[in-house]
């Protein structure tokens, strides 16, 4: 198992931030958790409580009812519509990281000279660098042993020794992880050699080749400015040493200026780009299957650094190959403008204004006065799937018309690009790129313009009568709610748009039960905590963009539904998915979900008839994800968006469902004539929420 390093953030001398450093990950279930670092910021939280019931009979599950509510949007008249048993006849089926060093209070002195692993003696000399995790020294070699008196290799004269203190959270295992990675990659076209490393006293040292100034470096020396040439031939370059990491295996996962150095000035390497810093550095590709390594999202963590970071990992999802391609077209974009468009934001929730503006920002916009190929990198790599293979060749060639045509003279050394273009060349029987011919138009993503709609969600079910009701005020609320009852229903869902609320009743929800509140709270605690101890819990909730709530507490029939066991809420400024997480673990699953205006209600119960769940959470509708879930046995149980995100709870039922169908829609009016379209094929509304969906 990896040991990954962690520590808290703190300012660099470098005005460019540097990684968060997030604690371990926790375990949910066994498939592929691997350790983390994560980003640790608590949303405010404001309500956690839990109804402890006793003994409530548990027996079949009760399906898991669900709302969420959002303003906006425009919306006409009341409506109503309703799927009666006899309508379609009976038959159908249904950071930044701490290091070990002089700054940080950690008092261990570096040694003056260093052996380690069967080094030459090294006196250490000026400071070339410093990360989160480890400072990086000159050594001038002292002993005489296996000198050949030329610089470079394992004999150099000068090396470049990187120190991490043992304390340090990255070496809470044992030795940096970053030298495992270094193992497999150390030497490869563009990342420079490891050629010993070992402990010396309070320090774990690795002596590597030692390399010059870097790209921030360069580009800070001179005014802040970078030449579109040299910018094209960084891309160029980068992609082929991208393509070569992940050729073994690893994605780096901190791509940026920092940490892309030049070769060691006057020497023939110094117009030659390597890529350092590995400690961040996972699999996109189990070695022992080959297999790409499985998706998951875990919202609250976050890995690398904020300003280059791709949206996926400033959502938690794994890392792949797109995203130091993302991190990359940011890096270039930031050497040829010198700014991205969400710097200087600050704050605890900096991590999600970022990711917000970075969504919200499309091609054109990022890359306005920047000449045409870089737009299209943009484009190509934000389009990027998860498991989709980079077409590294097509994306050098893009930059053709902007490098000089002579290599030789061109500013940064561009051989590992050229090699990778011919053998693609040679490999597909001509030697450029220009086609795709084979490559299927994609919907393109991210065009900055966000909007709002209505999710909605269906199951398949046994035909059974259902009915909902749509801009309904408050004051019509009860109307609809007694003449359901009368008609055998009971609320299922309820969602909210502009002020108004939805309302779906149906009669197959099991619940021999029902009591509801409309509250001007978001939530009304003492309401829900009276019915809690009435053995009522909560089954669906909504809130307004006003602030007020709809709540509906149900009992469940035993012989038919599950009866929670327990149930516990919160009402969070921003999604809680740490607390999610932490409720994970004791056994609780989210069973309704809502928002009112920019604030999240989620609500988790045990018993709730759940093996396994998870959450996808965008800043659009996270139609990838989903697919990916759906394909894995999960279907969407609890939906709720606000104005910048959506979420979806996906869930694993204990019993698996005669038809396991599920489809969702997005409208921008209720869904009023679809419904009845699904009706017809015995697909029932499961779930409705209003809010963000696509930009
Ligand atoms: N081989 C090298 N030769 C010259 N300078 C180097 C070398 N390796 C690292 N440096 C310098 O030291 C700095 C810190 O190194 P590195 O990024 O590996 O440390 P880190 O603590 O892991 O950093 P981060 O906080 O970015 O994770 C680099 O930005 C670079 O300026």
């Amino acid at each position: 198992m990896p040991e990954l390093r962690s520590g808290t953030r703190r300012d660099r001398t470098n005005p460019n931030p540097a990684p968060v450093a997030p604690p371990e990950r926790p375990r949910r279930r066994a498939a592929a958790a691997r350790n983390r670092r994560t980003a640790a910021s608590a949303p405010a939280e404001e309500e956690d409580l839990i109804a402890n019931a006793g003994g409530e009979a548990a027996g079949e599950e009760v399906r898991i009812l669900e709302g969420g509510g959002e303003i906006g949007g425009g919306v006409d008249e009341e409506g109503i519509g309703e799927r009666r048993m006899d309508d379609y006849g009976s038959g159908g089926k249904s950071a930044d990281k701490l290091a070990g060093g002089e700054e940080e209070g950690c008092a261990a002195p570096l040694p003056e000279k260093v052996q380690v692993g069967g080094s030459p003696l090294y006196k250490i000399e000026r400071k070339l660098g410093k990360g989160g995790f480890g400072q990086v020294y000159v050594g001038r070699r002292i002993s005489t042993t296996n000198t050949n008196g030329r610089m470079g290799g394992a004999n150099a004269v000068e090396v470049a020794l990187k120190f991490e203190h043992r304390t340090s959270k990255g070496c809470n295992y044992g030795p940096p992880y970053e030298w495992q990675v270094y193992n497999t990659l150390g030497g490869i076209h563009g990342v420079p050699r490891v050629h010993f490393k070992g402990r010396q006293g309070e320090y774990y040292v690795m002596v590597m080749d030692m390399l010059g100034p870097s790209l921030w470096d360069v580009w800070n020396n001179n005014a802040h400015t970078m030449s579109t040439e040299m910018v094209a031939c960084i891309a160029i370059e980068a992609i082929s040493i991208l393509e070569k990491m992940h050729s073994k295996g690893y994605v780096h996962g901190d791509v940026k200026p920092e940490n892309f150095l030049l070769g060691p000035p006057g020497t023939p390497e110094e117009k030659k780009l390597f890529l350092v810093d590995l400690g961040l550095a996972t699999r996109w590709k189990d070695t022992s299957s080959g297999q790409h390594v499985e998706y998951e999202q875990w919202p609250d963590v976050f890995r690398g650094t904020v300003r280059y970071a791709s949206v996926h990992a400033h959502l938690g999802r794994t890392g792949s190959r797109r995203d130091d391609l993302e991190s990359l077209a940011y890096t270039l974009i930031f050497l040829l403008r010198g700014r991205l468009p969400w710097q200087g934001y600050q704050g605890g929730n900096k991590g999600f204004l970022v990711c917000k503006k970075k969504m919200a920002t499309s091609p054109e916009t990022l890359c306005y006065f920047c000449p045409q190929p870089f737009k299209q990198f943009v484009e190509y790599v934000v389009n990027l799937k998860f498991d989709e293979e980079p077409n590294y060749a097509r994306y050098i060639s893009l930059f053709d018309g902007v490098v000089g045509p002579n290599p030789d003279i061109r500013p940064i050394n561009t051989d590992g690009a050229q090699k990778l273009i011919y053998q693609v060349g040679q490999k597909r029987g001509r030697l450029m790129m220009e086609e795709d011919d084979d490559e299927q138009p994609k919907k393109k993503i991210r065009m900055g313009m966000p909007a709002t709609q209505w999710i909605s969600v269906y199951n398949a079910r046994r035909p059974m009568k259902q009915r909902y009701h749509y801009n309904v005020a408050d004051i019509r609320l009860a109307q609809h709610i007694e003449k359901g009852n009368e008609d055998g229903l009971y609320i299922s869902c309820v969602a909210s748009c502009a002020n108004l609320w939805a309302l779906i009743m149906d009669a197959g929800t099991g619940f021999i039960a029902q009591v509801y509140e409309l509250s001007p709270h978001f939530l009304h605690k003492e309401w829900i905590m009276e019915q809690w101890e009435k053995n009522y819990y909560i089954s669906a909730l909504a809130g307004a963009n006003n602030g007020s709530s709809l709540v509906v507490m149900s009992k469940g029939i035993s012989s038919k539904g599950t009866q929670f066991a327990q149930q516990s809420y919160k009402v969070s400024d921003s999604f809680p998915f740490k607390w999610i997480n932490k409720k994970w673990r004791e056994g609780f699953y989210v069973t309704a979900m809502a928002t009112a205006g920019s604030r999240w209600g989620v609500v988790m119960s045990r018993n709730a008839g759940f093996s396994d769940q998870v959450v996808e959470l965008d800043f659009l509708y996270p139609s990838e994800g989903i697919h990916r879930r759906w394909d894995s046995g999960y279907r969407i149980t609890a939906t709720a968006a606000t104005l910048d995100q959506a979420a979806l709870v996906l869930s694993v039922p204990r019993r698996k469902p005669a038809d396991e169908t599920q489809e969702t829609l997005r409208t921008s009016a209720f869904p009023s004539q679809h419904v009845k379209e699904k009706w017809a094929k015995n697909l029932y509304i499961a779930s409705v929420c209003y809010g963000r969906t696509v930009s």
